[in-house]
This record gives C-alpha cells, structure tokens and sequence, in this order.
C-alpha cells in the first residue's frame, strides 16, 4: 500500500479530545510526509499517546478530523497503512523468532520476506531462538520486525525504547534508519532526546495538550541562537533569574544552567555579581536545554485528573501491530 505523490501520508486539522475535564489534545494540527522520521515529544501527560491512538483509530476526536493516506482512522485502508509495535504482549515464549515471525507474515495477503524482515530487524543471527530466551531490546526488536511485516507506509512508534539499555537502544535505532532507508515513514514517542536528536528529521514539541513548537532538532537549538552557561554556586535559581531577566534558568543536579542569547553579556552580568560562580563552562545549546526553554515559554497551570473514560471504540492492547492483521 503505497500513497500518492505529494499528499501527506498523516493529516490532521484542528484535533481536540477531552476525557471529562481533562483537555488531552487542543486544537493540534500537523501533516506528515511519506519517508519522514517525525519524533514527538513532550513531558508525562502532555498528550503523545492520545494523539497515536487517534492515528490508529483507537480513539475518536471530540472535534477534527484525522486521515491517514486519505483515509479515516480505524478503516480498512487506514489500518493497512499502519504498523505499530506491541505494547504489552503475551507471546508464546516457546515459538522461535522464525515462527512467529512466519505466523504474522501469514496474515497478509503480500507480507515482506522472511529475510528482509529478519535484516531490517537484526534478527538474522537468532532466527532459531525462542521468544522465552530473548533479552528486552531483542523483543522489542521481534515487535518491530512483526510491525512490518505486512509493507506498513508507516511505522507508530510509543516509548520503543523505553526500559532498553544504552547498547540495545542504538540496536533499535539502527533498524529503525534501515526501515526508513526502504522508504517507511516512522512516527516514534520518545522521552530521551538524544533518541529525537540522532534519529528524527523533523520534532513535534506536544505541551499539555497543544502542539507547542516543530521543527528540525537543529532548528529548534538554532532557534535559541545562544550558549548554555552552566556553573556551580551558592546562590538559587530565582536569584540568578533576577540577576539575568529574559533568560531561561534551570538547575541541573548540583548545577545551574543558563540559556544565553548573547553569552559575553550574560558573563560579565554574572562574573561583576557578588556570587560564587564554580566549575562555570560555556556550551553550544543542547536539544534538552531547547525544549526545556520552549517549554518554559509555554508552561500554564496544571489540569485536573480525569476518572478514567471507557472509549467505546477503544481496541484490546494485544491487537495494536498492524491494524489489518484480521
Ligand atoms: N482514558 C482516559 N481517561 C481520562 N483521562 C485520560 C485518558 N487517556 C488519557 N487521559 C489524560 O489525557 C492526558 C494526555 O495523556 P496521554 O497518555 O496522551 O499523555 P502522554 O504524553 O502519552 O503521557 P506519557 O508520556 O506519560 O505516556 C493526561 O492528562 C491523561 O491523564
């Protein structure tokens, strides 16, 4: 299934969805083109997984519209668009990677070899293993290969590598640019933004609900123009935010960062100040120092918890790779 030329691949125009009080997504609107690698971002809450599962037809907008290749949500085209990864799965521990694999590509009427799935994946070398013997990161990467399996024009990402060490998590990058270099569309949900940073050509910045900023990770550092200045003292972080009005202050552990336009001037302010400034190092700005900035920007009050609202229309998790596999 493959899309037409020039129209977005994902569409959506104006979204909102409330769950009683709570107002999940506010009025979000993004198009994603067919090849792009598109991480969105945003803290706990801030409404990432409510956006995927609209994409996935899991979740109807309480106004908006979503369309996927031209299609609704949920519809037979839509689903045979998309792949996506199990989240919380019970899988027969004692199928090898080959049979589940095999049990999968069997659902579809034209599923992508064995092989390719297996090198995409990184599975090649344990084809005969079972899945009771296989580490985290290798499961997940048997998800993935699962999530494939049936030519998706794109791939729904949520947290895949969370819970995955350092080594396991560059593994799953690389399959994750080997399927974009085949030509798949990726929307990943991350919360390390160095994953964001080595992997997405372009970010979604969600905050409380509303699609705060997007751009390019360089862009979005670009944007701020200046130095983080980090250094050590005695002194809070409100008395350093009254020293340097208009600069982001944050602590970072024993540390202070400061986001600095122009860095000169922001070092001569701090260094004529009667402070103890310690271990004081200037860098370019990060993506963590960025976002946290535009953050901050936007920072507003919390919300209310919500009870829990029973989506009627809301799927088991056990059915979420690739949505036509039925
Ligand atoms: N079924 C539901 N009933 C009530 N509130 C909900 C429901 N699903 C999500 N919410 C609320 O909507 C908001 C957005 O939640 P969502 O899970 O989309 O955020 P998230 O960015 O994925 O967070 P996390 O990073 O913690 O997974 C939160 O305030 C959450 O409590």
């Amino acid at each position: 299934m493959h899309q037409s030329i020039n129209k977005p691949l994902v569409q959506v125009k104006n979204l909102n969805k409330s769950f009683g009080d709570v107002e999940a997504l506010i009025d979000v609107s993004l198009a994603i083109s067919a090849g792009e690698i598109v991480a969105l971002l945003g803290a706990n809450g801030a409404g990432k997984t409510s956006l995927i599962n609209h994409l996935l037809g899991r979740l109807r907008p309480s106004s908006g519209e979503v369309w996927i290749n031209g299609n609704k949500p949920g519809s037979m085209a839509a689903r045979q668009s998309i792949g996506a990864i199990l989240q919380a799965t019970q899988m027969p521990g004692t199928l090898t990677v080959q049979e589940h694999l095999t049990l999968f590509r069997s659902y579809y009427t034209s599923p992508i070899p064995l092989n390719q799935a297996l090198a995409t994946a990184g599975l090649t070398d344990l084809v005969d293993r079972r899945f009771d013997t296989l580490s985290g990161g290798q499961k997940q990467r048997l998800f993935f290969a699962m999530a494939i399996c049936g030519r998706p024009d794109i791939v729904l990402l949520d947290e895949p590598t969370v819970g995955l060490d350092a080594e396991s998590r560059r593994d799953f990058w690389t399959c994750i640019r080997t399927l974009r270099s085949q030509g798949t569309t990726v929307l990943l949900t991350t919360h390390y933004l160095e994953e964001a940073d080595a992997l997405a050509d372009r970010i979604l910045l969600l905050a409380e609900g509303s699609l705060m900023h997007e751009g390019t990770p360089e862009s979005i550092k670009q944007q701020l123009g200046g130095k983080r200045i980090r250094f050590r003292t005695t002194a809070n972080t409100a008395h350093i935010g009254e020293l340097l009005p208009g600069h982001t202050v944050t602590e970072y552990g024993d540390y202070i960062d400061v986001i600095a336009p122009d860095e000169v001037a922001t070092l001569k302010v701090l260094l004529s100040a009667p402070l103890d400034v310690r271990d004081l190092s200037v860098e370019p700005v990060s993506l963590e120092s960025a976002l946290m900035h535009l953050s901050q920007k936007f920072a507003g009050n919390q919300k209310p918890a919500a009870a829990p609202v029973q989506e009627s229309e809301q799927q088991s998790e056990q059915e979420t790779t690739k949505e036509a596999a039925r």
